[in-house]
């Protein structure tokens, strides 16, 4: 049997200017594309993308200084501890402060999200997840290459989701109209350093929380995706492209058509591994809730990826006009359970 491997889409046409949307050629390329990434997200939630139009010296910069951040000494890390960014859930942590499933991952790293003004709204009524990044003084140019970065996927994300409303035969727009025009936006940068043990997760089996993730690696492998045939399987680097995937959010809208994949990294013997996922999510305050895919004759068994209890125990059928806000919130209490005790309660 040939061994199973991730599909790889080239997203190219979905990043076309508007000049050239009237184009005929130009709209088969689109539906092509958008069908495309559709069958790949149905039939794994996970893929690489190719022609994404994100510069490669503004990924290639982002790389250097993350790299340079995390060989700082870890006092000088600390200063921009998580701790410090309060409700607003930004900044670092030290090796074993994150938890999946309750259990310690190996890795560090950084949280980022929407750079907010302290008069924005959800600032003033102390909205966690929202308000300010806490930047590292040593490398002001960190600051300007992350805000750069999550700006470029920002654009990729809506580009992917209008693909994906294509590929599902609704308005293109119809994710920004329905889910909210202002996404919430986490990003993180990751370092898994090597380690001795013979078996051990730098992220322990999960499915994403959102709509999609994009996700950048370095060259060192670890991400492991549970294949439509139920099958653990590795996910090499292939240069200039990202991994994208499914979250929780979307299975619930498209009644388990797509799929939130499982997934989680495997540490590596010999070298720390960096990676930088981008979570493109609904609108804090959007409700959960289906959309109406009847031509798509999707039943409601809602089949899924693996049979028995979730990963987290959840329910995902009985999640239904909750507020997005509250259903992240939860989850990230329980990955940084003393974090959110200090600041939230
Ligand atoms: O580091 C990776 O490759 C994946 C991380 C991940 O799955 C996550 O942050 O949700
Ligand atoms: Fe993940």
């Amino acid at each position: 049997m040939p061994v199973e491997s991730l599909p790889v889409v080239n997203v190219e046409a979905l990043l076309l200017t508007d000049d050239n949307s009237n184009n005929q050629k130009t709209n088969e390329r689109v539906q092509q594309t958008s069908q495309q990434l559709l069958d790949a997200l149905v039939e794994w939630g996970f893929l690489y993308i190719s022609g994404h139009c994100v510069d490669i010296n503004l990924q290639n910069n982002l790389e250097a200084a993350s790299r340079e951040f995390f060989n700082l000494p870890l006092e000088v890390k600390q200063q921009i501890n998580m701790k410090l960014g309060k409700h607003a859930w930004r900044g670092y942590f030290p090796p074993g402060d994150e938890l999946t499933s309750g259990i310690p991952d190996s890795k560090e790293g950084i949280y980022f999200g929407t750079e907010l003004a302290d008069n924005h709204p959800k600032v003033v009524s102390e909205t966690p997840l929202h308000g300010s990044n806490l930047w590292p003084c040593q490398y002001p140019e960190l600051k300007t290459i992350v805000l750069q970065y999550m700006n470029a996927m920002e654009q990729l994300g809506h580009a992917l989701m209008r693909g994906l409303a294509i590929g599902l035969g609704l308005d293109e727009k119809y994710f920004q109209n329905s889910f909210g025009k202002d996404p919430t936006l986490l990003f993180r940068i990751f370092n898994y350093p090597p380690s001795s043990q013979k078996v051990g997760w730098g992220v322990g089996e999960h499915t994403d929380y959102g709509f999609l993730t994009i996700l950048k690696t370095d060259n060192n492998p670890g991400l492991e995706v549970l294949s439509p045939t139920l099958k653990w399987i590795e996910v090499p680097f292939i240069p200039n492209t990202f991994i994208i995937n499914i979250g929780d959010q979307l299975e619930i809208a498209t009644n388990g058509l797509l799929k939130a994949t499982p997934h989680r990294v495997r540490i590596q013997r010999e070298e720390n591994r960096l990676s930088w996922p981008f979570f493109f999510d609904p609108d804090w305050d959007a409700l959960l809730r289906r959309v109406d895919l009847t031509h798509w004759n999707n039943s409601n068994e809602w089949p899924s990826r693996k049979p028995g209890k979730r990963w987290d125990g959840k329910d995902l059928k009985t999640m239904q006009n909750q507020k997005y806000g509250d259903y992240l919130l939860d989850k990230v209490s329980r990955c940084f359970p003393h974090l959110f005790k200090a600041v939230v309660t």
